[in-house]
This record gives structure tokens, sequence and C-alpha cells, in this order.
């Protein structure tokens, strides 16, 4: 082992297990600080959480289906699934989520009021069969297990009504990081069903990357939040812009990095 300050990093290790910190958030910290993941690994011994293979999934099976097209850019790995829901399929879910509509929340305050606009609520899986089904179908396509992945989350937005430029992976070293994470891990991948086609605006825009997807019935658009090693993927920045003329209707669902376990 010949890394700087490696006696120093050994008792921060100690310390900071002994304290119950979370181990990912641990991990990214000592990362962030230059130190190579190899080492990482070694300072942690036992403690490295084996499920943080995220080589594993930058692979999964969404990234090998011929059905699904790969977005063109070398930032970010980012999928669009045609037809992956049918129009009838897209209404069903439509009248269930108009049914249990409450405004959005974001994740943390920043004092923005009009941050995230849209309307949400959760849809579990036991809340209605046919989310069950949707729930098993995006598991698959996706390649990851459904359990440990956020509930799916329904949303609405009407004229006006966007969620500003934000990513959806948790930032290690935030104060409520250890909150969000505990205990199904950091955020993998997003996967954003269109329930309906926008007649204008409500684009989903990924500003660092100058790309924007229109909402298109039935469609999916997918992306890996984190890059190989566990970083939240700055360029997967994205910002739901405000819906012009009609509204606006999706689900999402996020995976957890401990469905890897
Ligand atoms: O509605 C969109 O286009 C994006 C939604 C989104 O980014 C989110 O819910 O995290
Ligand atoms: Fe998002």
């Amino acid at each position: 082992m010949s890394i700087e300050n490696y006696e120093e990093w050994v008792q921060w290790c100690k310390v900071n297990l002994q304290r119950g910190c979370c181990v990912e958030e641990m991990v990214q910290l000592i990362c962030k600080e230059g130190v190579p993941l190899n080492y990482v690994k070694e300072l942690l011994g036992d403690d490295y959480p084996d499920h943080l293979d995220f080589n594993l999934l930058a692979t999964v099976a969404i990234t090998r289906n011929p059905k699904v097209k790969k977005i063109d850019t070398d930032k970010a790995q980012i999928f669009w699934v045609p037809h992956f829901m049918i129009p009838s399929e897209c209404e069903q879910v439509i009248s269930i989520i108009d049914s249990k509509l409450r405004p959005s929340e974001v994740t943390a305050s920043n004092g923005d009021d009009l941050f995230r606009t849209s309307s949400t609520c959760y849809l579990e899986e036991q809340s209605h069969p046919f989310i069950n089904v949707l729930d098993m179908r995006i598991a698959q396509t996706m390649g990851l297990p459904s359990f440990n992945s956020e509930p799916i989350q329904g949303q609405k937005y009407d004229i006006g009504q966007e969620f500003k430029a934000h990513t959806d992976f948790f930032n290690a070293g935030e104060p409520d990081y250890g909150r969000y994470t505990t205990p199904l891990g950091q955020r993998t991948w997003s996967f954003m069903v269109y329930l309906n086609t926008t007649p204008k605006g409500g684009e989903t825009f990924f500003e660092k990357l100058d790309m924007e997807f229109s909402p298109q019935q039935g469609c999916a658009l997918v992306w890996n939040n984190l890059n190989t090693l566990g970083f939240g993927n700055s360029s997967t920045l994205h910002h739901a812009k405000p819906v012009l003329e009609g509204c606006k209707y999706v689900i999402t669902k996020w995976f957890r990095t401990r469905s890897f376990e």
C-alpha cells in the first residue's frame, strides 16, 4: 500500500465504521479525495460492500437489447424504448394516477418553491393488479430485480408546470445523504415512461448533452445516473420543461444499489 496518509485513512475508516456511517458514502468521500478504488477496497476490507459493482450495473440487460435505441453520446448511458406500453395501458395508468394525485415534493428543498410544480403519487405494486404487471415488466426490461427499487411514481404536469434542472442521484457529503440512501442505497437507473403525447412542451432536456426528448405515448426514456466508479454522472442533469399545451403524465421508477445484494 503506497498512498499518502495511509494510517490516517485507516483511522478515519475505523472511526466512521464504528460510528455506523453509511459505507457507500464513505467510499464516495474517500474516492473524492483522489484515493484509487483498489486502495479504497483495501482500506475497508470486509466492510467494502460487494454490491458496489458498477461495471455490472453499466451492462445490465437493457444495454444489450436490440429493440432498445441507445442514445448517441459517450457522456451518459441513455436509452429510448419505443412502445414500452400500449395506449390502453397508458390510459389505465393515467386514470389510476388521477385518483391519487397530490403536489410533488423535492427530496431536499432548495428554497425554490417553483422547482418542481407537478403533482405526484406513488403507485405501489399492490395498489392495482396492473401496477404489479408494470413493475415486473420494467424490472425485466432493465434486467434488474424490482425489490429494493422505489415504488413506481406517477406524475402529472399541467400547463406551465415543470421540474427544473436536477440530477436523480443523491450527493455524497450532503446533509441528508445518509437518510435518503438508508436502507436502499444510491439511486442507479431511472426508468421513465411517457403516458401521453404532450401537444407542446414538456420535453425532458439534458442540458449538458444538449439533447431533449418529447413526450410520446408509451415510450420509455431510461438512463444510468452513475458512472462505472459509482459516482453520480453530472451529465445526466435534466429538466422537465414546462408544458405549453395540454398536459403530461409520466411514471418513473428509480433502481437502487442495494438491489444488487
Ligand atoms: O418528467 C420528466 O420529463 C422528468 C421527470 C424527472 O426528472 C423526475 O421525476 O425525476
Ligand atoms: Fe429526474
